[in-house]
């Protein structure tokens, strides 16, 4: 089942400390030789992509980058990492999940939900032992996948950017993680306006990506639009504009809230408008940017890749196989 890492299983000491100056120093002919050797043998690493089928192309999530995940409040920035988290396992990845802002049980909650497609907080459940009892089997399935592919660590509240440093290089060089989520960025330095805490807390991610050869998804908010149509761009974006200097990717999630209302109120919406946008505005090592249209499934709070799609469902029963 799903790990938790616990802070008293850390020797953080340990792992604060720089990786050794001498082992960075190398001659150049070694990247070079590196160069020769891809030429002479051309080994394509699968990418990691998104969960949907349209942005394999135009989007991947590369090791040694840092990615910034953006929006305002409720718009959806834990869901979309907790889908893009499920698919990056199925992908044969491991994933290590540290969100400040909500429990680890809650956090598994919504994964399971959108893993399963079964909305365990459905009355259909409740009257039901049947249903209860593939509640249950889905959920031990659930527990089954996640085994040696996701961890969590469990710390609400107060956490220091060093903390944070080293649990992700425990993480890296312990439990073999390749994929490090931290949700969010301002719970690990000391305020908004700490630009310099900011400033050094994101390089030594970039460096301990770069290091560990990892991928660091960092959450992060955006300051609070004028107008909920405004779709947020990488300028506004909360502290330093040295956050999205440094790191290489920067993804914004926007959610339709106007075409929520218009429904709401019983007005004709338009199919074809998506209920949420992933803005990304930032690939330094891709060489697409745009706009990526989703819409929302409630059931199974994923988000799909175009109107009436199925959601994904990892879940299968064993007999299914
Ligand atoms: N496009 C959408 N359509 C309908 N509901 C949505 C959409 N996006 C998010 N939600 C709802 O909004 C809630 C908040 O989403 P989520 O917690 O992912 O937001 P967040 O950006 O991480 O919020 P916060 O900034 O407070 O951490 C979810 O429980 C979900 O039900």
């Amino acid at each position: 089942m799903a790990q938790v890492i616990y802070e008293d299983e850390i020797d953080f000491a340990k792992y604060e400390r720089e990786t050794d100056a001498k082992q960075k120093v190398k001659p150049a002919s070694q990247w070079v030789q590196e160069l020769i050797d891809r030429i002479n043998n051309p080994i394509k690493e699968p990418r990691a992509v998104m969960p949907w089928r349209k942005t394999h192309s135009m989007v991947a999530f590369r090791k040694g980058e840092v990615t910034v995940w953006g929006g305002a409040n409720g718009n959806g920035k834990s869901l979309v990492t907790g889908q893009i988290a499920l698919s990056l396992i199925a992908q044969d990845e491991k994933v290590c999940i540290a969100s400040f802002e909500m429990k680890p049980a809650k956090t598994l909650e919504r994964m399971g939900r959108q893993y399963s497609g079964f909305n365990a907080d459905d009355p259909a459940f409740a009257g039901s032992t049947a249903a209860k009892m593939e509640l249950i089997k889905v959920y031990e399935e659930f527990k089954e996948w996640t085994n040696g592919r996701l961890w969590l660590y469990d710390q609400q509240g107060t956490v220091t950017a060093t903390q944070v440093a080293a649990v992700v290089r425990y993480c890296a060089k312990e439990k073999g993680i390749t994929h490090f989520f931290v949700d969010s960025l301002m719970k690990c330095v000391a305020s908004e306006d700490d630009y310099n805490g900011q400033k050094m807390f994101v390089d030594e991610l970039t460096a301990i990506a770069r290091d560990h050869g990892i991928h660091i998804h960092l959450v992060h908010h955006i300051r609070k639009p004028s107008d909920e149509n405004h779709k947020p761009s990488k300028y506004d974006y909360k502290g330093t504009g040295a956050i999205t200097d440094q790191v290489d990717n920067v993804i914004s999630v926007w959610r339709n809230k106007a075409k929520e209302k218009k429904r709401d109120e019983g007005k004709p919406v338009e199919d074809k408008e998506p209920d949420a946008l992933l803005i990304c505005d930032k690939q330094r090592n891709g060489e697409w940017e745009g706009s990526i249209g989703l819409w929302f499934d409630r059931q199974s709070m994923q988000y799909v890749g175009g109107p009436g799609d199925e959601p994904l469902i990892m879940y299968r029963h064993p007999e299914d196989f």
